[in-house]
């Protein structure tokens, strides 16, 4: 499993520009149709949409290739052709025959969208939406040439052509992968245009798999004993949320960690009894455990003073520190705990979904969808902290490297699954695995659990966060066989 590397528009650009653009549009164009009639050889009437732009020209081109090849095509262009390149284009579309319209073909077997590219840098105008709205009316499937247009292949904001396949060239973007993204590409594929490895520059960032050697130090030694694994502490069980709490231990318990100690708020339970693994003690007590090697706090700790004073207790720990849920909300609401935070000597890691992002950066969750990539790393920046952001496409980010998780589907939006992913990634930091890497691969098992659910029940719907615990155990385990 490898890592597959994405860039930035203004990377792709560079690596564009040194490998002659218009031979590149030619290929785009060849790939394209070639790609079309091997997987839609029974599509005769395709209907192709063109911008302005030089995805506009890729368009033109795979429009007068089917046509070439028997295809009743119909092209609608949106507006005036600006770039050299597409001009060119246009001219062989006119030359060979081909037609212009202006309006959305009726009845099509096929769609092509090459509205725009990365060259998308504002809102759609009401007239492209417009226009979009009538290709996605047509009920038939859509091919989006490089990115879906209306993407942002940067961030994946934006209100996109919702595709059926993707024909990303040269290189992935980030932007296919995480936010709107996530919805509009459907599956996606890499058209390389037989650019030589040697004009990629290094990757902006990486779609992150597991990596065997990120995880190989989890192999256990003959001669180790639960100590040898770390103790896990997991602060919080408020009333009426102790379940979060107990979520957080069981997967922290089945993905590898020594020993886990859970600290309830509500003195309800004295034992877990399906989990009796578990030491429970209250909450002060389980800060106060002489054992622990990791801490967790926030799976349902909820926000009263008694929690608050844990939160600052925790920070002030000199373990390794997982703040999640309502330890994320009391740390945005008070400026002294984010300065104590930038204080701590141990490693801190932040996992907020984007509502939780937005708090700890004192703006929108919109804003923050905006730009995923860049509020992770803002907030890993100003807190000093790893940052998992959730959320399609989760962001993992240590300030300066980032990686968008490549695993996962909505089967994992259901109740309890982020108290699951703390204890994942605090059972992996006690088994000694980096921070980064701790986050990286605990983000991975748990989206690759969800889709192994799914496999197995032939859809995506009632996965239970208790079962995903299961999954990403076996998950895990298959991993690091193939580390032996
Ligand atoms: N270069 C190469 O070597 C190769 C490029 N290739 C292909 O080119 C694509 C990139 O092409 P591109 O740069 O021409 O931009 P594209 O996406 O077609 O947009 C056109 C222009 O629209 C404008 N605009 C932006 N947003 C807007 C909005 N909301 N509403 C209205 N207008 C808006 C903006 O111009 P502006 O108005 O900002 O001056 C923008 O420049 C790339 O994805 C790939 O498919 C391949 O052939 C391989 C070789
Ligand atoms: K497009």
């Amino acid at each position: 499993m490898k890592n597959a590397p994405l860039f930035f528009s203004h990377t792709l650009r560079q690596i564009e520009t040194a490998a002659a653009s218009l031979s590149l549009m030619q290929r785009a164009g060849k790939t394209s149709t070639q790609w079309v009639l091997k997987h839609y050889p029974n599509a005769q009437n395709i209907y192709v949409l063109a911008g302005s732009g030089n995805n506009g020209g890729d368009a033109l081109l795979t429009a007068k290739q089917l046509r070439h090849a028997g295809k009743n095509v119909f092209l609608r262009l949106s507006a005036p052709v600006t770039q050299p390149d597409a001009q060119q284009a246009l001219s062989e579309w006119l030359a060979c025959g081909g037609q212009i319209q202006n309006h959305t073909t009726l009845h099509a077997d096929l769609a092509i969208d090459g509205l725009y590219g990365i060259g998308l840098n504002r809102v759609l105008s009401a007239t492209d939406s417009q226009i979009i709205q009538e290709l996605q009316a047509l009920a038939c499937p859509i091919i989006a040439l490089d990115i879906p247009s209306g993407l942002m292949a940067d961030n994946g904001a934006g209100n996109a052509v919702q595709a059926t396949h993707t024909l990303s060239f040269i290189a992935h973007k980030p932007g296919q992968f995480t936010g709107q993204g996530c919805n509009a590409c459907g599956d996606i594929h890499l058209l390389n245009l037989q650019i030589s490895q040697s004009f990629y520059p290094e990757p902006d960032g990486y779609l992150q798999t597991i990596a065997p050697s990120a995880i190989a130090n989890l192999l256990r030694k003959a001669d180790s004993h639960k100590g040898s694994y770390g103790t896990v502490g997991i602060i919080g069980g408020a009333t009426a949320m102790v379940g979060a709490t107990l979520l957080a231990g069981r997967a922290a318990l089945k993905l590898g960690a020594g020993r886990v100690v859970l600290g309830l708020l509500d003195k309800i339970l004295s034992v877990d009894p399906t989990q009796p693994e578990l030491m429970l003690h209250p909450a002060a007590a389980a800060l106060q455990h002489p054992a622990l090697t990791m801490l967790v706090i926030g799976p349902g700790l909820g926000t009263s003073q008694e929690a608050m004073a844990l939160v600052q207790q925790s920070i002030a720990s000199p373990l390794p520190l997982l703040l999640d849920a309502d330890a994320l909300n009391l740390l945005a609401s008070t400026s002294q705990l984010a300065v104590a935070i930038t204080q701590r000597s141990a490693a801190t890691i932040l996992t907020p979904h984007p509502a939780e992002a937005a708090r700890l950066l004192q703006t929108s969750t919109a804003a923050v969808q905006a730009n995923r990539i860049a509020a992770a790393k803002t907030i890993a920046e100003r807190y000093h902290a790893t940052v998992l952001l959730k959320g399609a496409g989760s962001i993992c980010t240590d300030g300066q490297s980032w990686s968008i998780n490549g695993s996962g589907n909505a089967a994992l939006a259901s109740a309890g699954q982020g108290d699951v992913l703390s204890g994942i990634i605090a059972a992996l930091i006690a088994q000694g695995l980096a921070p980064l890497a701790a986050v990286r691969s605990g983000c991975w098992l748990h989206g690759r659990a969800a889709e192994d659910w799914c496999r197995e029940n032939l859809g995506g719907i009632g996965l239970s966060a208790s079962e995903t615990i299961i999954y990403a155990r076996a998950a895990l385990n298959h991993a690091l066989a193939t580390c032996e």
